[in-house]
């Protein structure tokens, strides 16, 4: 090849190395800067809101304003894209004395399964049998802290004793420890998803036997002497004891305050109809929670059906009270 050929050729090749590498740097940057915008602007892809449709079988509103959760009033992705970037903690309590123990496997696995997965979990789990207590996987970042309580005779005793508890509880230990708090029942099951659409200042669950009926045929104490007396006429919601929560101060203040109604009763011989269930219907009544979980967030039986509830996500277990509990 003659020299000036030649060399036009090294020129060409030299002029084509650079070129691919401009283009390579910039891409690079391009990839870098596009890196950067996502991470800054997520593209997060979800269904319009919409202000005309919706569900129309359901109220999904109380009326001081309360959002009511039901299947199809949220968007899992869009909520989990919210609230999972704060961090939160969300306490959990539980409790299984005497043979209620036999509950812990299902509730602990299915939990696992399906309660604030990706979220921060504590689960406090008081017991009378810490050796009873089920080793269970736990996801990352979920721990399980089991404390020993006394066994007690009465399983309205064990149900009631409850207020206290969880008010020491938060009063000594989790001020400062987590966000919000829930406090379930055991002798239960999750079956669907218990998400962050759950949280609120004050959120009670609304009883999956009652969630169709007039108030005046709603459970509530109706002896004037008892602290928990709701009168005729009076009354929202007929509230579940078996799942309620919120922030840590307004779980505080309320189970301090049906501990407190507890003892007045006590001291004054009476025990109101359902036990604690009765004080937070009352406490519910001039405590206006902030939000309401439909009965998908408790239901009654998973073989049981309604048309309202599309989804169970957690469910009480069926149950022989008088071989499990302790007394009639
Ligand atoms: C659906 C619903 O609203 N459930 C409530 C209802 O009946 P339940 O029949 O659901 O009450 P229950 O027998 O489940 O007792 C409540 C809870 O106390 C604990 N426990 C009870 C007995 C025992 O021997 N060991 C033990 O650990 C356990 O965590 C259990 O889940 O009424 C109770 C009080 O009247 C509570 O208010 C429950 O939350
Ligand atoms: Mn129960």
């Amino acid at each position: 090849m003659p020299l000036r050929q030649y060399c036009a050729f090294i020129v060409l090749v030299f002029l084509g190395m650079l070129l691919s590498g401009v283009i390579f740097i910039s891409s690079n940057q391009m990839s870098c800067k596009q890196a950067v915008i996502d991470r800054i602007f997520p593209l997060l892809q979800y269904n319009q809101p919409s202000v005309l449709s919706g569900r129309t079988d359901v109220v999904p509103i109380s009326s001081w304003l309360a959002p009511i959760i039901w299947d199809g009033t949220f968007d899992p992705k869009l909520i989990d894209s919210i609230y999972i970037p704060h961090n939160i903690k969300i306490v959990t309590t539980v409790f299984a004395l005497g043979k209620y123990t036999r509950f812990l496997q299902d509730f602990l696995e299915s939990a696992e399964e399906h309660y604030f997965s990706g979220y921060r979990v504590h689960y406090y789990l008081f017991t009378d049998q810490p050796e009873a207590v089920p080793s269970v996987k736990m996801n990352e970042n979920h721990t399980l802290t089991v404390r020993k309580v006394p066994s007690l005779d009465r399983w309205q005793d064990i149900s009631m004793g409850r207020m206290e508890i969880l008010e020491n509880l938060i009063a000594n230990e989790l001020i400062h420890e987590a966000d919000y708090m829930f406090c379930l029942d055991v002798d239960t099951k999750f079956y669907g998803r218990w998400g962050a659409e759950s949280l609120g200042h004050l959120v009670g669950v609304i009883h999956p036997w009652f969630f169709d009926y007039p108030r005046d045929s709603f459970s509530y104490e109706r002896r004037p002497e008892s602290q928990a007396f709701i009168p005729a006429g009076e009354g929202d919601y007929y509230y579940t004891a078996a799942a309620f929560g919120g922030v840590l101060e307004e779980v505080y203040r309320l189970t301090k305050t049906c501990h407190e109604q507890l003892r007045v009763d006590r001291e004054n011989n009476i025990e109101a109809v359902w036990h604690e269930e009765s004080h937070l219907n009352k406490y519910f009544l001039y405590n206006k929670p902030t939000k309401l979980l439909s009965p998908e967030y408790l239901w009654r039986d998973i073989n049981a059906s309604a048309g309202q509830i599309k989804v169970v996500r957690f469910s009480h277990v069926a149950k022989n009270n008088a071989e499990v509990r302790p007394n009639l």
